[in-house]
């Protein structure tokens, strides 16, 4: 992915104007609009395979549905046929010969079909619409949820690869549009029956009528998809822009950044940001309406024209004794509906195309996804893990000239505590997530008792573990669930107790509303906020109540007071003989509570000891330790 930004400023501006939003522009597989070579055919071919599809997803979720469906759509077909034979029937008698009621009586059994086969295509449409409004929610939440559920399983490398977030993005939208789909493809069918059952009569009255409707309505056709296609290709480009944009749009309104935006007096550009970017895709949206207004135009002149020629025949076919007059009438009603029928299967037929483009970006993402799900093989691990060692690890981030972690060896035991410390970017929470297994080496291995972690079940693993990241969540749940996410659930709160003794959040959550059951999100009705401090309590209280093998704190107290910093590493020390413990931090006294430390620099250990050896060894340990007390 390219980003420019283009600099707006002047010479002789005072100061110069704030610079707009970078512009974002997709390179490689990415970088080509799937649809930019598809021709006409290639998209109505692509119409079987989309019902085959929207069948199979509705089958899954609710097969009476689909059943119902069906034969509603067979019996609205069946019933528009009836409806038209039997007109044509009526017609004939009621323009035929003999007194009024003698033609009217004639007609009458005719007209009794009419009536029944129409309301017997009344009731089967409004069962097919129930039929929809029962499968389309059930698809829209099987969708969105498998997105989630895919996004939440792939290998955490692939959110930094080059257009995930933004074909996530396409997908979400897919997500949105499924609920056109079921709609569509069922209008489509309908469309279709009607139009077989029309052409069918049609064609009784006269052969030429049926290719001139054709003719009249293909324009049309031709004119929706390709209407389409415009604007699948506008949505393209501003894919990447949506994507920002809809993040920005997070950031700058979330209320827990709100006092940030305000107290720096951010709104103004926030806001000018906001504007300059939508501005942009509204730009390429217009310009693709006078694409969109030829395409109309051009599809509804031709159209026209064939029409009129269709009826021009008709009116010939009748004034040269071609056609008797009643077939003639009959013609007409005949026409008008197989109009009608053949307009709605070639509308409905680019909306299903159209919701398909949508469609095919959710699926190609769903199947990237997949590809990105953890493959490293089922070595189990054990319920007890005694040792785990590195040997020679080398990471790479995509798109970084230098590795984060340059081949580190290191074996951590149980028991024991092992304190990382650096300077920025020196990458110490990368090795935790080597170490975890959260991203994998390139180089050397990661052994967790002699079970490399590239062969293991990552599921196994992360059982095994307990993180808190240097950017924890703050979960809009209750304050239990704040505890117990991620762990089987137990029958009394004693557990959660004991680990809200541990980080000192006791008498804080006995004055919640609610205690455990407050719902932790003030933005919500009903909801509660809790200080910086008390949340990344709750973040250490998370991984406490976990109890796993491995425990590992990225920089856990850096929002504490002295008294909640003192509690965590009081219970750190408490249950360091059961678990392997590893503390990142930059708060150098705490180190002292460690058995080992480990210094790190451009990605290697430099030096690693006692808090005593590594400060009185005149490396960067004991200068930064030095430079901590220079105040
Ligand atoms: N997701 C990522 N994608 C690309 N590069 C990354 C990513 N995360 C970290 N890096 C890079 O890897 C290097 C090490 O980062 P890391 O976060 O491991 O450092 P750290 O020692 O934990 O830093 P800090 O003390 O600031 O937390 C840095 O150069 C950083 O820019």
């Amino acid at each position: 992915m390219q980003v420019t930004v283009t600099d707006t400023s002047t010479d002789n501006a005072e100061t110069p104007p704030p610079p707009p939003p970078a512009t974002i522009s997709f390179e490689g597989k990415f970088g080509k609009n799937p649809l930019a070579d598809a021709g006409f055919g290639a998209m109505c071919r692509r119409l079987p395979s989309v019902l085959l599809h929207t069948a199979r997803m509705a089958w899954a979720v609710d097969r009476p549905g689909v059943v119902l469906l069906l034969a509603c759509q067979l019996l609205t077909g069946t019933a528009a046929a009836v409806v038209l034979t039997f007109t044509a029937q009526a017609m004939t008698h009621i323009l035929g010969t003999g007194t009024v009621s003698e033609r009217l009586h004639a007609a009458l059994p005719a007209l009794i079909v009419v009536t029944a086969a129409a309301a017997i295509g009344r009731v089967s449409g409004a069962l097919s619409s129930y039929a929809d409004g029962r499968i389309t929610p059930l698809l829209m939440t099987e969708a969105d949820v498998a997105l989630v559920t895919a996004v939440c399983r792939v290998e955490s490398s692939a959110y930094g690869e080059d257009g995930f977030a933004d074909r996530q993005e396409a997908a979400e939208i897919g997500v949105t549009r499924t609920r056109l789909m079921v709609q569509d493809a069922q209008r489509f069918m309908s469309a279709l029956i009607r139009m077989i059952a029309a052409s069918g009569v049609v064609t009784t009255l006269h052969p030429l009528l049926l290719p001139l409707l054709l003719l009249a309505v293909l324009p049309a056709g031709a004119g929706a998809v390709l209407s389409a296609r415009v604007d699948y290709e506008t949505h393209y480009l501003n894919l990447g822009d949506r994507n920002v944009r809809s993040m920005m749009r997070w950031w700058a309104t979330y209320s827990r950044f709100g006092d940030e935006v305000r107290a720096n007096g951010m709104t103004g550009y926030l806001t000018y940001w906001y504007r300059a970017l939508s501005d942009r895709i509204d730009q390429r949206t217009l310009t693709a309406a006078p694409r969109m207004l030829h395409i109309t135009l051009g599809a509804g002149a031709l159209g026209g024209t064939f029409l009129l020629c269709t009826w021009s025949t008709l009116a010939w076919l009748a004034a040269t004794g071609r056609i008797a007059l009643p077939v003639a009438a009959t013609a007409v009603i005949a026409v008008q509906t197989t109009l009608a029928a053949l307009s709605q299967f070639v509308i409905h037929g680019a909306a299903l195309f159209h919701t398909s483009l949508y469609l095919a970006d959710m699926r190609s993402f769903l199947d990237m996804a997949q590809e990105r799900a953890p493959r490293r093989g089922e070595s189990a691990i054990p319920e007890r893990v005694d040792q785990i060692r590195l040997d020679e690890v080398v990471f790479q981030y995509p798109g970084k000239e230098e590795p984060a972690v340059a081949g580190v060896s290191l074996t951590l035991r149980r028991g024991e505590i092992l304190a990382v410390v650096g300077e920025n970017g020196s990458g110490k929470s990368t090795l935790t997530k080597l170490i975890t297994g959260i991203l994998l080496a390139d180089k050397g291995r990661v052994l967790w008792d002699d079970i490399d972690l590239a062969q293991a079940d990552p599921d196994a693993v992360w059982n095994r573990t307990a993180l808190v990241p240097q950017n924890f969540a703050c979960w809009p749940l209750r304050a239990r669930e704040n505890i117990t996410l991620g762990q089987p659930r137990t029958h009394d709160d004693g557990p959660v107790w004991d680990v809200v003794d541990a980080v000192g959040m006791r008498e804080a959550i006995e004055r919640l509303p609610q205690r455990l059951d407050t719902l932790l999100a003030k933005e919500l009705w009903g909801g509660a906020e809790l200080s910086g401090g008390q949340w990344q309590r709750l973040a250490c209280g998370r991984v406490l109540y976990r109890e796993t093998p491995l425990l590992i704190l990225d920089e856990p107290t850096s929002q504490m007071d002295a008294r909640g910093e003192h509690a965590i590493f009081l219970e750190i020390k408490r249950i360091a003989a059961e678990r392997m413990t590893i503390v990142v931090t930059h708060q150098l006294e705490n180190t002292k509570l460690a058995d080992r430390i480990l210094v790190m620099d451009q990605g290697r250990v430099i030096e690693q000891g006692t808090y005593e050896d590594l400060a009185n060894a005149g490396g960067l340990f004991a200068e930064l330790v030095s430079l901590s007390q220079d105040r």
